[in-house]
């Protein structure tokens, strides 16, 4: 008996005779139970295939789960790293962001100490020392080397701010005091990023309103890259007719805007790689004798990423409206008051009646105290002669210089006036801009200025790097409607000056050049 059966029946007593079809009939049932069975035996290989086929699957599935899970859980156990590698970011961006606050702070407080008001996005900070032109800026040694020899031991406030907007590659608007050391605020990062002694063009131009600032400038240009070979031209009126501009190297080139517009007409000069252009004295280069000159030099400067900057004592707003039309994103800095004279320049007004009056009382002051050197300016080429020939009646050493000479001759009078051969220089206000005669103590307008900005300018050329100076301006019956503009100027430098004169009414003309007397009083036969 089969184990089912025995189960099914243990105990129990069959008949077998009287269920014996009974027992046929389960007995078939069994067979057939049986033989399904062994069927399904012989499918199982297939199935346990399946099931096994299963099972990996599950497994795999298992796995790739565990994997999952194991990633996450791998996640999670890394998470804590990652945790501490964000809180350490977040703390890091904290404390940068403090160190951030904290520099807009110091940057903040240096600049009220030094009277620098800016405007624009993303100022740079201004320079604490020289010393950061290396720590900041990676400046070359000989620059430092440099201006340790010039005896400049800390840089003036538009050096400060004008330096780092400008090696930040920014546009600027800069207005400092006359004598406030703007000249090296725009030479020192100019070759700071040029490289000496390139083969592909021009990088730097530099264009100022007189042949003699320009002279002047490239000397202090020269001064500054001592010991790099830099090629540094000054546009002479030589140099723009018989330049070989192809074969020269040429790095920098300080020019009048006459001279180089000149030499792009004639198509001598590429200046499609120039990467820095300064406008110095930018306010009289706007001026309408210039401007067409001015807008050739801009176009021809033709690089897009070109840094344009525009530096003066004096910016009106016109100018600035008209320059921001092709300045980028510019940064302005504006040192102590805009268009203000500088603060150490001792100025007086005295009445003298008439032409005549002007004479006695210049030679009065002559007869009582000449400190040397003295520059006196005439309104006119004309004038300047006419008082040269007076004062050259008198024991007095002076000179004069105006547009009537020639480059020699113009050159020659600024040399004996700078190395004290000449005591007093009468001028045109051809020397009236950027000049830097080193110790000149007082400037005597003689004629009237014909506006604030040219009253400026004039008394700017004393007083300069921080010397005290002087400034006499003498008035006629016929100066008395303009006295207004220039009391202005004074009282916004601490000047005192009369009450009737700011009471006085407000004129819409700004330019004041009359006809005057002729100052000769000495018969034409007589010289
Ligand atoms: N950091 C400095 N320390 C001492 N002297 C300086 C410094 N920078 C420039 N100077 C000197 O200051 C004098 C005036 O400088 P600069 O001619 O550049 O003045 P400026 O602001 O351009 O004046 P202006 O408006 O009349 O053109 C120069 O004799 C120059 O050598």
């Amino acid at each position: 008996m089969d184990r089912a059966s025995s189960l099914l029946f243990s105990g129990v007593h069959v008949n077998r005779k009287r269920f014996s079809q009974d027992i046929a009939r389960f007995q078939q049932a069994k067979e057939k139970v049986n033989s399904s069975n062994a069927e399904d035996e012989a499918s199982l290989p297939s199935l346990e295939a399946k099931v096994n086929k299963k099972e990996k699957k599950r497994k795999r599935k298992d796995k790739d789960s565990s994997v999952v899970e194991g990633f996450s859980v791998f996640k999670s156990s890394e998470s804590l790293p990652s945790i501490r590698e964000k809180n350490a970011l977040e703390a890091d961006s904290a404390m940068q962001k403090k160190e951030e606050e904290k520099q807009i702070e110091r940057a903040s407080i240096m600049r009220k100490k030094y009277g620098i008001h800016i405007s624009g996005h993303g100022v740079p900070p201004p320079l604490e020392s020289f010393a950061e032109l290396s720590s900041r800026y990676n400046c070359k040694p000989y620059i430092l080397r440099n201006l340790s020899g010039l005896g400049f031991r800390e840089p003036t406030p538009i050096q400060r701010q004008a330096i780092p907007v400008l090696l930040s590659k920014r546009d600027c608007f800069a207005c400092a005091p006359t004598g406030s050391g703007k000249t090296l605020a725009f030479l020192c990062p100019m070759l700071m990023k040029i490289k000496p002694g390139s083969k592909k063009g021009v990088k730097g131009v530099i264009l100022c309103p007189t042949r003699e600032l320009a002279s002047q400038t490239a000397r202090e240009c020269k001064k500054l890259a001592k010991g790099r070979k830099f090629y540094i031209k000054l546009m002479t009126k030589e140099l723009s007719r018989c330049g070989d501009f192809e074969k020269m190297t040429c790095d920098i080139i300080i020019s009048t805007p006459l001279r180089l517009d000149y030499v792009i007409r004639k198509r001598k000069l590429d200046l499609s790689r120039v990467k820095y252009l300064v406008l110095d004295e930018a306010d009289k280069l706007f001026e309408l004798g210039f401007l067409e000159q001015i807008d050739s030099v801009v176009k021809a400067c033709s690089k897009t990423s070109i840094v344009r900057s525009l530096f003066s004592a004096t910016l009106p707003e016109t100018v600035e409206k008209l320059a921001s039309t092709v300045m980028v994103d510019a940064v302005r800095i504006i040192i102590g008051r805009k268009n203000s004279a500088s603060e150490l320049i001792k100025q007086k007004l005295i009445f003298a009646g008439s032409e005549k009056g002007k004479l006695l009382a210049l030679r009065q002051r002559f007869s009582e105290s000449l400190n040397p050197p003295v520059l006196v300016f005439v309104q006119s080429k004309e004038r300047a002669k006419e008082l040269y020939k007076e004062l050259a009646f008198d024991d007095i050493k002076a000179d004069a210089i105006h547009a009537d000479l020639s480059q020699q001759q113009r050159d020659d009078a600024v040399d004996n006036f700078r190395s004290g051969k000449t005591w007093v220089l009468i001028a045109t206000d051809v020397v009236a801009r950027g000049m830097d005669f080193k110790g000149v103590n007082c400037v005597i307008n003689y004629d009237f200025p014909e506006s604030a900005a040219a009253y400026i300018h004039r008394i700017g050329r004393s007083g300069r790097a921080g010397r005290p100076g002087e400034a006499v301006t003498l008035y006629t019956e016929e100066d008395k409607p303009f006295l207004r503009n220039i009391a202005n100027v004074m009282a916004a430098s601490g000047c005192e000056v009369p009450a009737w004169i700011l009471a006085l009414p407000k004129l819409r003309k700004r330019k004041h050049r009359p006809g005057r007397d002729s100052i000769s009083v000495i018969p034409e036969d007589a010289v």
